[in-house]
């Protein structure tokens, strides 16, 4: 069955270019609403009827801050509609922009380039006239010149069609604005014709200043694949620190904050604590790997090997902690979880390592009370088995350890003092070093976190918490 708005029929009269955006997610939806917000008449093409009805009725099926104003403010206005049908879409628009997955595929870390090669296939077969196909997604190195093989497969006689890479570098929870607003645009192996068409589509963000690399293929993949690469290394460096800060009685954060002050450098991206996840760098990371080691660059495959490696230890640290903290088992203590999304400003939990961190805890025996502002319905889908609350108070009330694993503002800003009239046994482990140790030392709390040095005064012997309660539901 095929969705579409009941919008005013688009006028094709207008010069400007018609967008159609394929894969309407995250960067899809976000892309196609801002395309709209840029005065382009957009169509937002997707498979998945339901979210084509979602988006259709001005609803976004994710949580992300301003795009549903936008959505609907654009389904509204006409200038955006949405369809399953992409035959439609193709022959009514002129630039034709893919905006599919690429998830790390089952038992490898290599992309799964599935998504990216039908949806490329069913716009250059579907052309009615000619057009632009503009890669966003995220692919390896070496994806686009497959992807122009296709296309020449595949295209109508007697229609034209080229194809380039303009890699998008949004951030969920900022989509908006970063796409409205972008750092730096790239377009790789433009024409051009095909140059001159992106400039006219970006116009927007190039008439305030935005740079624009042009380049060709292979490298504007590499720079998007490149670019996450980096934010991954930078956040295991300064988790590998933490570890030496933690043997070595130092603080990360003080340390952290004291490297950011040198500009070379920069205080982004270097917070200490649980790593990164999310449906981004893990799987940038190792389909770099993979396709590094194809390609016999072997220093890049083994940095991302040892970049990955740090990270996910880190959420073995963060299970570590727990584990000291309530003597060496966790089984049927209650443990009060705040967070569940990868970050926050984000109901995603894809490859999160609070949700990682809270399953894991929960597969020894603890008994897991989760409470995430956002995230409590996808992290439900994703593990049902945990225990979901509606408030911090819920998942704090009772509990024998409060593990602080998303830094949302309204678990940074809850009072500690008012948090341990709740709990069982007043231990947090902070692990995004997010918290106000003082404060909630001052309030009476053990308090743990990744690359801080612990009092004194509360050595690890004095973390045990009293005798284990073994009985389930014996509170
Ligand atoms: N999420 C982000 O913050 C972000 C930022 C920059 C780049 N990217 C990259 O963008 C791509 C998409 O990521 P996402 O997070 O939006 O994924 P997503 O899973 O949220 O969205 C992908 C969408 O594509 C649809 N789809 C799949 N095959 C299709 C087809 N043949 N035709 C039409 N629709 C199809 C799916 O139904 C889904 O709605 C990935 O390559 C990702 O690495 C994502
Ligand atoms: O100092 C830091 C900063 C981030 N993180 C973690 O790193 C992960 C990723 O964060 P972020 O990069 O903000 O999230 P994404 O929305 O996944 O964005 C990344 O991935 C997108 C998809 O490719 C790119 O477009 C963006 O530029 C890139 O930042 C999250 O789990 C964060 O908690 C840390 O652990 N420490």
């Amino acid at each position: 069955m095929k969705a579409t708005t009941d919008a005013p029929e688009i006028d094709r009269s207008v010069n400007a270019p018609r967008i159609s955006v394929i894969g309407t997610g995250y960067l899809g939806a976000t892309h196609a609403a801002a395309m709209a917000e840029m005065g382009f008449e957009v169509f937002g093409v997707d498979v998945d009827p339901k979210k084509v009805e979602a988006l259709s009725a001005g609803k976004v099926p994710f949580f992300e801050p301003g795009l549903p104003e936008l959505i609907l403010k654009h389904v509204k206005s006409g200038r955006l509609r949405f369809t399953t049908d992409i035959a439609e879409a193709t022959a009514l628009s002129d630039v034709h922009f893919i905006c599919v997955g690429t998830p790390q595929q089952r038992g490898s870390n290599a992309a799964n380039l599935k998504f990216v090669e039908d949806a490329t296939a069913a716009v250059a077969a579907n052309l009615t006239h000619d057009g632009l196909i503009v890669g966003k997604s995220t692919v390896p190195v070496g994806t686009g010149m497959r992807l122009r093989d296709i296309v020449a497969s595949v295209i109508p006689a007697g229609i034209t069609a080229e194809l380039v890479w303009n890699p998008e570098f949004l951030r969920e929870g900022k989509a908006v604005m970063d796409t409205l607003t972008p750092d730096r645009i790239v377009f790789g192996g433009a024409s051009e014709k095909a140059e001159a068409l992106l400039r006219t589509v970006y116009a927007a963000p190039i008439a305030t200043g935005t740079p624009v690399i042009a380049c060709d293929l292979p490298t504007a993949e590499l720079v998007k694949v490149s670019a996450n690469a980096f934010l991954a290394t930078k956040i295991s460096f300064i988790n590998a620190i933490a570890e030496v800060c933690e043997a070595a009685g130092a603080d990360v954060s003080v340390l952290a904050d004291a490297l950011g002050h040198d500009v070379r450098i920069g205080r982004q991206f270097l917070n200490a604590g649980l790593g990164f996840g999310g449906g981004c760098l893990p799987k940038d990371i190792r389909a770099l790997m993979y396709r590094s080691s194809e390609l016999g660059a072997y220093s890049a495959a083994s940095l991302m090997q040892q970049v990955d490696e740090i990270n996910m230890g880190q959420r073995q640290r963060v299970i570590d902690l727990a584990l000291t903290a309530l003597g060496g088992s966790v089984l049927n203590r209650r443990i009060g979880v705040l967070g569940a999304a990868f970050k926050p400003h984000t109901d995603d939990v894809r490859d999160s390592p609070a949700l990682n961190v809270a399953a894991a805890l929960h597969l020894r025996g603890a008994q897991v009370v989760v409470f995430d502002p956002e995230a409590g319905a996808t992290a439900k889908a994703m593990f049902p088995t945990l225990t979901y609350v509606d408030t911090i108070e819920d998942a704090v009330t009772d509990s024998d350890a409060l593990l602080v694993l998303t830094e949302w503002a309204e678990f940074v800003d809850a009072d500690p003092v008012a948090m341990l009239d709740l709990v069982h046994t007043p231990v947090v482990i902070d692990a995004r070093n997010c918290l106000d140790a003082d404060a909630w030392r001052a309030a009476g709390w053990k308090f743990r976190a990744l690359g801080r040095p612990v009092p004194v005064d509360e050595q690890p012997a004095a973390l045990t918490t009293g005798p284990i309660r073994t009985l389930v539901g014996a509170r």
